[in-house]
């Protein structure tokens, strides 16, 4: 699988990564796939030509890879051939795919998985599903991530590695922290070259509109943990306030990357990063 890299400015003012480049590491395969509209947009903004716009956009990412889809239906199938073709790739390689899921529209977009033409393909035995983040609620709740995916997307024979919400956030990051760890050391979960971090075969993120990735927020104190895998910010920007995310160190160690960002409200954070 070829493999590019984004880099992403070390003083961008979204994601805030002021000493540390999201996504820098050689190994990881960036798609990120943006709306259509989106790129009309700043073609506006920028007063330049659609053409031109999209050029230079695709130009200023000399590492990374930008895939611009017509519209939502579009973007949806090219993103679930994506995941399927990671899928296939990584159970070839080691006999497993474990994936990490974000919350958000992401995962209605990834519906056509469930679909018969794909649901043939998809080795749903061999996944192992993480998340990249979880609010704080009740599993059976509408704002849990966990019950967002269990109800769209994942069929039962799925391995699932979701957040305990019965317990603090401090002890529920913890305990997550602690099976990602089992997991790496039976090697279910591929380590990275050089450390224990998990090497997740493909890490999902969706985008707020002021760049959010995970539950990693602008300037917040949840961007400078360094060592952990897991972090609890309790005073995020967004409700709930209390969450559970993986950190950078996790996200930059994944094998493949994909941000998607959907829609007019994400034109600014793009435009910005890229
Ligand atoms: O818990 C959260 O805050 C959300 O799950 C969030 O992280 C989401 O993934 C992004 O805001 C993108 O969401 P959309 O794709 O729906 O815009």
């Amino acid at each position: 699988m070829e493999s590019r890299i984004l880099t992403i400015r070390t003083d961008a003012h979204l994601f805030f990564m002021t000493d540390i480049c999201l996504f820098n590491r050689s190994g990881f395969h960036i798609f990120l796939y943006i709306y259509f509209h989106l790129v009309l947009l700043i073609a506006e903004k920028t007063g330049g030509k659609r053409k031109e716009t999209i050029w230079r956009l695709l130009g200023l990412i000399k590492t990374g890879e930008i895939r611009v889809h017509e519209n939502l239906e579009e973007l949806s199938t090219g993103l679930v051939d994506y995941i399927a073709e990671i899928s296939e790739a990584s159970i070839l390689k080691h006999g497993a795919f474990c994936i990490v899921l974000p919350g958000g529209s992401l995962i209605s977009l990834m519906g056509k998985l469930i679909e018969s033409l794909y649901n043939k393909i998809v080795d749903w035995d061999k996944w192992y599903v993480f998340w990249a983040e979880e609010r704080a609620v009740g599993k059976s709740l509408d704002d849990s991530n966990y019950k967002l995916a269990r109800d769209h997307l994942l069929r039962l024979s799925t391995h699932i590695y979701s957040i305990n919400d019965r317990v603090s956030v401090g002890k529920a990051a913890a305990e997550y922290e602690f099976a990602i760890r089992q997991m790496v050391k039976k090697r279910t979960v591929t380590p990275s070259e050089n450390s224990e971090c998990p090497k997740f075969d493909l890490f999902l993120l969706g985008m707020g509109s002021d760049g959010q990735v995970a539950s990693l927020f602008p300037n917040h104190s949840a961007l400078e943990v360094k060592d952990d895998w897991v972090t609890h910010p309790t005073n995020s920007p967004k409700p709930p306030p209390e969450r559970i995310t993986f950190t950078l160190l996790v996200i930059n160690s994944a094998a493949n990357v994909a941000i998607l960002a959907t829609g007019a409200s994400k034109a600014n954070a793009i435009h910005f990063e890229i």
